[in-house]
């Protein structure tokens, strides 16, 4: 941490505080290597002069639209900026071409009309307000001119606002490169936007930071013909979290579309569609009633196979379902799943080592057979959601023939929890 070079009495200083983590004051006087500070709290502190920074007397009220144009570029002066113009609403600020957002926890809905579209559409890169529209123009503007692929890069811990940025610079894009639908057919990216809603109901959860957390990577590539205009698109999805679908530490929950069928009021519970409030997007995403239906076992399967416990067997270190209850949720499981039902509880009690020329079935004890249990319900949820991956991406449709494309990677936050757990879960 560089000290300000001269602090003299009268110069304005930021010095490290445990609850608003940087304050300012007025230097009051100087003994040798100490000074006493005056904080703007009113509090007086004597520290030693190498633990200060420099304030910049002249920050201007609003702070900066650009990080680099500050006179100090520190930590302080890169959060003073930062608040000045929170304080403001104008939660976007550059640093260089890098732009920084900042999470208004509030619908700034004027921020991202068509009027502003075209208003980046007409400006060159920090000719107007900071915005993820200006991050998107430059891109894409940069691929028609110099014929290359361009990828953008939102990254940030969870609940900063990397799903609502990313989501503006995909309508940007469209709006770009969109075409109007043709007759009957729905447009390349109005079918991405859609997918949103179903991703987030099988790769979203409630976190501790936000309600509506991804809980997988997501990497979209927006494909282009020779004329900039918008011919396909891929949506690549990388480790879901599953470790989630068998361990919630509470307040947090599970993926949404769990609730959401089990929302499903009496009577219903056959058709949940109605009660999932996707039926009519699961149609445009290209999956068809039958699909649907088979989703939704698969999901109610995984729900029956968390209530699934194990005793102890007959044999020594051998399991079985704890009793009829137990007993009821592995015959449902296996009905669901459309699987034979000694099969399924086999699956869990027991494990098939195979040697050289033979194959060994060896009983599990019931810590072991519920570690299969989970390991199986991890898989199989996995699996449901790559499927859903591929089948939208089906129906969007890829351009084999596509010159150049955009890449929109957002990459979740990392966490760190009380139990941390390997994400992918083993079988
Ligand atoms: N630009 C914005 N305008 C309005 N609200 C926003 C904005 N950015 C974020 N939010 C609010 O904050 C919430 C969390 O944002 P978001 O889901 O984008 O975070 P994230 O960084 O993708 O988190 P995670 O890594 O957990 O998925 C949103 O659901 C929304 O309510």
């Amino acid at each position: 941490m560089a000290a300000p070079s001269k602090v003299v009495v009268g110069s304005q200083v930021w010095l490290e505080d445990p609850e608003v983590v940087w304050i300012d004051g007025d230097v009051l006087e100087i003994n040798g290597d100490n000074i006493k500070v005056k904080c703007s709290t009113g509090k007086e502190v004597v520290i030693n002069a190498s633990s200060v920074l420099a304030k910049d007397p002249e920050f201007p009220a609003g702070g900066v639209d650009d990080m680099t144009r500050l006179t100090y570029l520190h930590e302080p002066g890169v959060l003073q900026n930062l608040k000045s113009r929170y304080d403001a609403d104008d939660i976007y600020t550059y640093t260089g071409n890098i732009l920084i957002a900042v999470n208004p926890f509030k619908r700034l809905p004027d921020l991202y009309t068509k009027e502003i579209m075209t208003q980046y559409k007409g400006a060159s890169f920090g000719e107007l307000s900071p915005h993820p529209y200006a991050i998107a123009h430059a891109a894409y503007r940069q691929m028609v001119n110099e014929r290359i692929s361009q990828s953008i890069l939102v990254s940030g811990e969870s609940g900063a606002g990397k799903t609502e940025s990313t989501k503006n610079l995909m309508q940007y894009l469209a709006f770009m490169g969109g075409r109007p639908s043709s007759e009957g057919r729905r447009s390349v990216e109005q079918q991405v936007l859609e997918s949103n809603p179903v991703l987030e109901a099988f790769g979203n959860a409630k976190t501790l930071r936000n309600n509506n957390s991804s809980r997988f990577g997501k990497f979209v590539e927006i494909q282009f013909n020779d004329s900039g205009r918008i011919s396909g698109a891929a949506i690549r999805t990388y480790l879901l979290e599953r470790s989630r679908v068998c361990q919630v530490s509470d307040p947090e929950r599970n993926y949404h579309c769990f609730y959401m069928l089990c929302a499903a009021p009496p009577g219903e519970s056959e058709n949940p569609k109605s009660t999932l409030k996707l039926g009519r997007l699961w149609m445009l995403l290209g999956i068809n009633s039958e699909e649907q239906d088979a989703i939704f076992r698969v999901v109610a399967a995984i729900l029956h196979l968390g209530n699934i416990e194990f005793g102890k067997g007959s044999e020594p270190d051998s399991s079985q379902p704890k009793d009829d209850k137990s007993n009821f949720h592995l015959t449902t499981a296996a009905e669901l799943f459309e699987c034979d039902r000694t099969a399924l509880e086999d699956s869990f009690c027991t494990r098939v080592i195979v040697t050289r020329g033979e194959s060994i079935k060896k009983c599990l004890d019931p810590t072991a057979a519920t570690i299969s249990r989970d390991a199986f319900a991890k898989i199989v949820y996995s699996k449901l959601f790559d499927w859903l991956v591929n089948k939208i991406n089906n129906t969007i449709g890829q351009d084999s023939d596509s010159k150049f494309f955009i890449g929109v990677l957002d990459i979740y936050g990392f966490e760190s929890f009380k139990t941390n757990r390997c994400l992918t879960g083993t079988l």
